[in-house]
């Protein structure tokens, strides 16, 4: 399973008051990480071994993909619940001389615990983390209920989005 150097520019936890954002580990399936995740979009249980597979496909694309999440650190160890996460992908391009543009996906704050800022901590990181591996912008798609939000966090409205679903 790939692992992060500490010199790793998307490496760095940070931790304010009682809340640490991090990398996803893959302990992090007891934690409540996919029920958290399913209060975005459909995300059905997975064993603990699917889990584990699908966390080390991901790990493997190292800076290219990072999910942050938010633990409540302040709770005991076996009580400690993920609260927020959020995601970057880092697509490479021929454009700008080998460029890239860093995704921002699947962000979501339990329900129990939204209005504290932490939506607004863990996407304010993932775009640090697209600044410092070189990302020459940041975009992500919302609804427009989302606008103000994503705005209090430095994104400004551009473009139309599309899509096909399958
Ligand atoms: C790219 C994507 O993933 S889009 C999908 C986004 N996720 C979802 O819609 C899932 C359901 N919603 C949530 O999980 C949460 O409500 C989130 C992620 C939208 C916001 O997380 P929170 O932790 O509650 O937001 P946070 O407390 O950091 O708010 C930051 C600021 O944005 C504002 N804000 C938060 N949510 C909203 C909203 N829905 N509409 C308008 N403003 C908002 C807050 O008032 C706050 O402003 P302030 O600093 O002036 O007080």
């Amino acid at each position: 399973m790939a692992s992060r150097s500490p010199e790793s520019a998307a490496s760095v936890a940070e931790t304010d008051g009682s809340v640490q954002i991090r990398h996803l580990e893959v302990s992090d399936r007891e934690k409540g990480f996919l029920p958290l995740l399913s209060q975005l979009s459909a995300c059905p249980e997975l064993t603990a071994s699917e889990f584990a597979a699908c966390f080390a496909d991901l790990a493997a694309l190292g800076d290219d993909h990072v999910i942050l999440v938010a633990e409540d650190s302040a709770a005991s160890a076996p009580e400690r619940r993920i609260l927020a996460t959020g995601c970057l992908f880092v697509e490479r391009k021929f454009l700008r001389g080998g460029g890239k543009v860093g995704h921002v996906e699947d962000v979501v704050v339990d329900a129990a615990a939204r209005g504290r800022g932490l939506g607004l901590r863990v996407v304010r990181r993932l775009v640090e983390i697209a600044k410092e591996v070189g990302c020459y912008k940041v975009i992500l798609d919302c609804t427009p209920e989302l606008r103000a939000y994503y705005a209090k966090c430095g994104f400004v409205e551009k473009g139309v989005q599309m899509a096909i679903y399958f």
